[in-house]
């Protein structure tokens, strides 16, 4: 895949089109890439390497892009192992570079490289140090916690250029997404993978409005160069945990079908009160990734589910634990349950949904007796009111 930055600054990163889980746990239906940057001046700077799954293939480009030139510094900005998965093999081909990282990251490297790699010349930075590489110079800053604590951004100020390790990062492959909507997959990556972490890529983002950013250069995705105010604009959002958007996300644990005919029904009674967006969706069958991403997208959310074992149908369950590692708050709630003999979903729901901060749940608590009846229509009116209103 061909990607321009400038004469100086070489995309050599991979895609990975055949990776079944990324993490082990998000699909990824257009793959992943594994961004990887090489800097061309007096001296040559590598920024990152990549997954052990696309070694090969990124050794050729950085090879081919150094045209018999070494690698004089290797910058660490992530140690997570879809980045720092070829320092090893680096490392035997430039056994004379030296390591660029702050104290975290050497305290961290052995755990991944107990020899070899340790054996390396080491240059530890510190917020605001600079490397001159000729021409170009790196200033690193600091960004603990988003979403690693060793995390360390890189600012080429000749160029301005951003390298901003996992922020701004998307799934898809380069190759398979050339045209493809960044936020989508841009937020689907941020609040599952980064999301817990607001305050950390708050404190980034202030410290990134002191740079003169015209090129972003993330660790997966595309490299972004126009518009960068939207893409920040919206990390700002994301990461204060506002809502993007005006909409409702109706998400549903149904085990014979019964409670998605209500949550179906309800959806329906949202749109024709004239809620903006409203978005029904199957916990036990749709991604949760992407549910997970709904949910941070819309200013409030109704949970329809059955009543389970004396608890809730534990795809629900699932899905609110998800919701609070991911610091899920600043949202308007709902709530149906359904049950045959002794319902309880909504009182399981209740006791997750009270830890998440700033969250309003609104009444009434709609509770179906197994079926869907005509008399349960003035309770779910009332809901979907109160719902359409908040
Ligand atoms: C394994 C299992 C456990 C259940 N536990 C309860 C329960 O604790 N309390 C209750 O009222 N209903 C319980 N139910 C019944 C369902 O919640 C109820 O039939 C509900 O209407 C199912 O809705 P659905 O058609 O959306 O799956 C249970 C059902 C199953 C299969």
């Amino acid at each position: 895949m061909k990607v321009t930055i400038s004469d100086a600054i070489r995309y050599i990163g991979v895609d990975d089109t055949t990776i079944d889980l990324f993490e082990s746990q998000y699909v990824v239906p257009e793959g992943v890439s594994y961004n990887s940057y090489l800097i061309l001046d007096e001296k040559v700077a590598l920024m990152d390497t990549v997954d052990a799954r696309g070694a090969e293939a990124w050794e050729k480009n950085l090879m081919d892009t150094l045209a018999g030139r070494k690698v004089d510094y290797l910058v660490i900005s992530h140690l997570e192992p879809d980045h720092a998965g070829s320092i090893g093999r680096l490392v035997e081909l430039f056994p004379e570079v030296t390591l660029v990282g702050n104290a975290k990251t050497f305290a961290m490297l052995p755990q991944f490289f107990p020899d070899g790699v340790m054996e390396c010349e080491k240059l530890t930075v510190k917020e605001g140090d600079t490397l001159s590489l000729g021409s170009h110079t790196l200033t690193f800053v600091m960004a603990p916690m988003v979403h690693w604590p060793e995390v360390m951004v890189s600012y080429e100020s000749s160029e301005k250029v951003l390298f901003s390790a996992d922020g701004f990062g998307k799934f898809g492959a380069l190759s398979l997404t050339e045209d493809a909507d960044w936020a989508c997959e841009a937020r689907r990556y941020y609040f599952n993978i980064v999301g817990k972490y607001g305050n950390p890529v708050q404190a980034l983002l202030k410290k990134a409005a002191g740079l003169d950013i015209a090129t972003i250069c993330p660790l997966h995705g595309p490299v972004l160069k126009e518009n960068l105010g939207y893409y920040i604009g919206l990390y700002d959002t994301w990461s204060k945990y506002e809502p993007e958007s005006k909409g409702v996300l109706v998400a549903y644990a149904s085990i014979h079908g019964n409670t998605k005919k209500v949550a179906e029904a309800l959806g329906q009674m949202l749109r024709e009160k004239g809620v903006e967006k409203v978005v029904v969706s199957d916990l036990a069958r749709e991604d949760m990734a992407e549910v997970i991403e709904d949910a941070f997208r819309y200013d409030r959310m109704v949970l329809c589910a059955a009543s389970y074992d004396g608890g809730v149908f534990p795809c629900m369950q699932d899905f609110l634990h998800h919701l609070q590692s991911k610091a899920y708050q600043k949202r308007t709630i709902g709530m149906v349950e359904n049950g045959s003999w002794a319902p309880c979903a909504a009182k399981a729901m209740r006791e997750i949904v009270d830890t998440f901060k700033d969250v309003t749940v609104v009444e009434p608590l709609v509770t179906i007796r197994s079926t869907m009846k005509d008399s349960d229509r003035k309770t779910m009116e009332a809901l979907a009111t109160a719902i359409a209103e908040a």
